[in-house]
């Protein structure tokens, strides 16, 4: 109960991001995952989400499973629809900029190695969902800490495409740990391969920015490929 308290009283101060980064430092270690209301300013998550909103059919691509080699589409597993970020634009490179931030926070705070970050747009059509899974799994991937951030004003719990997070236990758990809500402005942060998740499908257009924060698992002159 404190901590919501102290997250209100956050909010209420127009959001200090040393305090934010805090906030999820100490969550991770806490319990490994934390959902933050309103994380960047309200003014970045407008412009994010009139970008999204603004992108013609052909700039998403089908979005795969698997990694380079492995890469492949599975509309079964997941049916939403990416495109990378770049620095290009500026407003994606503020959002880039915020998440850069948060990384040498973490790696101050918790000295997790986190060496760079990378992010798509997400869109999900009327009824697409992504099945249950995990972003890594352990020791064989560099992605180690998971974001997800919401561009999704007005949602209702009837429109569905809620992410569920599930307890790792070896044992598949039959509840979620949690059900999140994908509202505009949502911040959620969780270390990749502790948390099977899934997004259940949604009724209407659902909008979101996925990223993954990874741990340079370079070998010799073999340069670890992004994504
Ligand atoms: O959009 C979400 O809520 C989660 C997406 C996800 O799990 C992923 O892209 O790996
Ligand atoms: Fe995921």
């Amino acid at each position: 109960m404190r901590e919501q308290k102290v997250t209100a009283e956050l909010l209420a101060s127009a959001l200090d991001s040393e305090q934010i980064f805090d906030l999820i430092a100490d969550a991770l270690v806490a319990t490994g995952y934390v959902v933050l209301p309103l994380a960047l300013p309200p003014s970045v998550t407008e412009a994010l989400f009139l970008r999204i909103a603004s992108f013609e059919d052909e700039v998403f691509q089908a979005a795969g499973v698997g990694r380079a080699g492995e890469f492949q589409l599975n509309p079964f597993v997941r049916k939403d629809e990416i495109r990378w970020l770049s620095v290009q634009d500026p407003v994606e490179a503020g959002y880039l900029a915020w998440m850069e931030r948060l990384r040498l926070g973490l790696n101050q705070r918790l000295f997790m190695g986190l060496f760079d970050y990378e992010a798509h747009f997400a869109r999900y059509s009327d009824g697409a969902f992504y099945k249950k899974h995990v972003d890594a799994f352990k020791g064989s991937t560099n992605r180690v800490l998971s974001t997800v951030f919401y561009l999704n004003p007005g949602w209702a719990l009837a429109d569905g495409g809620h992410l569920l997070m599930y307890s790792d236990a070896a044992v598949p758990a039959l509840e979620p740990i949690a059900r999140i809500t994908p509202l505009m402005g949502s911040l959620v942060v969780f270390l990749s391969d502790r948390f099977p998740h899934e997004v259940t499908a949604a009724s209407r257009l659902r909008y979101s920015i996925a990223g993954w924060f990874r741990v340079n698992a370079s070998l010799g002159q073999q340069i670890d490929p992004p994504r």
